[in-house]
């Protein structure tokens, strides 16, 4: 009897494989030809290259297929493929592939890297749930806060705009994850360098040898060529510590009663009083605040660092960003977040700068510069996205923010921050090239270094020259236009030669008073701030003048 049962299965399964190997497979999406080891290895850019993947697009269309050593690679060149598998069919197409680089290194737990299931919709609920279009408006006042040291920041050191750009990124979100207010030499901020810098040097998920040979990941980090085994040995403890650095911080504060209401301690007074505080759900946490404030500060930095590029190579586009900023808030005002539905001009390059600098691993950028679909796809030309007669009517890029449930759910956060402080810096700085001994422009290339995200870091210098045709008054925070003056520091500042007219820069507190001519400043003041009392006047009147340069720009601390 058992013989025959066993005979039975074993035919069974036979004519099971049988039928399966007959039974013709789903033809893969068109592909190079293939060699029979390496597959289509050679046809995958070795670097993040749009060129090389325009290219297969341009011969083989929208989807790609490689296999790549035995495992199977698309590549997705068009938006309508992306939201038709990405965004439809979501349910199918929300994994991550089994990234053993990235186990390794520690990454692997992050949200960016977790494969769909129980943890990654876990975990995706608890960032998401804090980022809603909605939630975000509450971020306003912090993101306010950052700009207004921004703009200070820009005015006193101008050519370390990239430095203090990289500070207000960081500083929205680290408030916002952990409450913590970033200062100059932040432990935050040097770890996460020391993170960036080595994930840079090893590139990104799929780009390393061993996600394609999964078995490389047991060879030891003292073998010969094993520098991704003694990568991940040497990043793995620095993913660690910087992972439980920020909650226990929160812990701490929380316990002393000193917490400030951040994304973790919302969340563990959430786990505390629902008495469900175990050690799982305290872990998801500490990777989900990781996870939160690494993918939220570098992008925004490097976008930002993109728009001074894209300012200094697109001077006219420059010029009609501030013309729109000063015909809507008026002269001297500062955007606030109220403004922005009237802006159409500065929004459509704010889409247009991000979509130019950003890419992700699996879209290429050839999805957002499709010839077939832009004009001019490589000019950047807000106007774009304008509704007709202003502007060509173009779709808005969607891509920039991923597609379906693994879209990024830091994109209002971002799109709001970037917002007022592209803004801010436009209504209040002009961005030009450096220029040489002959006075000639030095434009910089538009070169970018390529990791996670296609980014800045770039070797270029700018100069800020005051917006020039500003007047008088600007006032960053509408709040403290009341402030009442005190008697302060006088500083000297840069000279700007090109200023012709008097001109006062308050940006928050301390007030920074920009001028050419310390009389225009002073009765400015002394018509904004009647309280100001003509001692400090005088004072300050002395102070200046003592300044030996024609233009000097002075400052007053409050
Ligand atoms: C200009 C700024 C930003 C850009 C261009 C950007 C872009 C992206 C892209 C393309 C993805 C991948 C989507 C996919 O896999 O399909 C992503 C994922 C993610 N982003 Fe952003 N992002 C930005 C800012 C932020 C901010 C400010 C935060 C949080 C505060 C954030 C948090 C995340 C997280 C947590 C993920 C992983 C989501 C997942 O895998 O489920 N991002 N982002």
């Amino acid at each position: 009897m058992i013989t025959t049962v066993s005979s039975v299965i074993l035919v069974t399964v036979v004519l099971a494989f049988w039928f399966r190997l007959r039974k013709p497979r789903l033809p893969h999406p068109p592909s190079p030809p293939a060699h029979p080891i390496l597959g289509n290895l050679k046809a995958l850019p070795k670097e993040y290259n749009e060129d090389a993947y325009r290219k297969l697009a341009e011969k083989y269309g929208g989807i790609v297929y490689l296999n790549i050593m035995g495992k199977p690679t698309v590549i997705i060149n068009s938006e309508k493929v992306a939201n038709d598998l990405l965004d439809k069919r979501s349910v199918i197409y929300s994994d991550r592939p089994p990234l053993p680089f990235h186990h390794m290194t520690g990454l692997a737990n992050t949200l960016t890297f977790l494969p769909y299931g129980t943890e990654f919709l876990k975990t995706r609920k608890m960032v998401q749930d804090q980022l809603t279009r909605k939630k975000c408006t509450l971020f306003e006042d912090i993101e306010l806060a950052q700009r207004n040291i921004l703009l200070q920041n820009l005015l006193a050191s101008p050519a370390n705009f990239a430095t203090h750009v990289k500070m207000f990124a960081f500083s929205v979100v680290l408030k916002i994850t952990y409450g913590h207010n970033m200062v100059s030499g932040d432990e935050f901020l040097k770890n996460s360098d020391v993170l960036e810098k080595m994930i840079g040097e090893a590139g990104g998920a799929g780009q390393v040898l061993l996600d394609f040979i999964p078995i490389l990941r047991h060879v030891p980090p003292w073998f010969p060529g094993a520098w991704f085994s003694k990568f991940a040995h040497r990043i793995r403890p620095l993913i660690e510590e910087l992972k439980e650095y920020g909650v226990d911080l929160v812990e701490r504060n929380v316990s002393s009663g000193n917490a400030q209401v951040s994304f973790a301690s919302l969340h563990l007074e959430d786990l505390n009083s629902e008495e469900r505080k175990s050690k799982e759900e305290l872990e998801r946490l500490k990777w989900a605040s990781f996870t939160f404030w690494t993918a939220g500060g570098g992008t925004t930095w490097s976008s930002l660092e993109g728009f001074f590029l894209a300012m200094v190579l697109h001077p006219e586009a420059q010029t009609k960003a501030q013309k729109e900023l000063d015909t809507v808030l008026g002269h001297g005002e500062l955007p606030g977040f109220e403004d922005r539905d009237n802006l159409p001009y500065l929004n459509c390059s704010l889409i247009l700068q991000k979509r130019s600098l950003l890419r992700h691993i699996d879209l290429s950028r050839h999805m957002l510069t499709r010839e077939d679909i832009y004009h001019r796809p490589s000019t950047f030309l807000p106007e774009r996205f304008l509704p007709k007669p202003d502007g060509f009517e173009e779709p808005l890029p969607s891509a920039v923010f991923g597609f379906g449930r693994r879209i990024c759910p830091g994109r209002w956060l971002a799109q709001s921050e970037m917002w007022i402080a592209i803004a801010s810096i436009l209504s209040m700085f002009d961005i030009r090239p450096i220029q040489n001994e002959r006075g000639e422009d030095v434009l910089p290339p538009p070169e970018f270094h390529v990791s996670l995200t296609r980014c800045g870091h770039f070797t270029f210098d700018c100069d800020l020259l005051l917006f020039a045709e500003k007047v008088p008054f600007c006032e960053a925070n509408r709040n403290h236009s009341n402030a009442v003056l005190c008697p302060g520091r006088i500083k000297q500042r840069h000279n700007f030669a090109n200023s012709k007219s008097p001109r006062i820069l308050a940006t928050s507190l301390p007030l920074f008073l920009v001028t050419s001519s310390v009389d225009g400043v002073i009765s400015l003041i002394s018509s904004r701030f009647p309280e100001v009392h003509d001692g400090f006047l005088e004072a300050a009147r002395a102070d200046a003048q003592q300044i030996p340069m024609e233009h000097a720009q002075v400052s007053f601390d409050l």
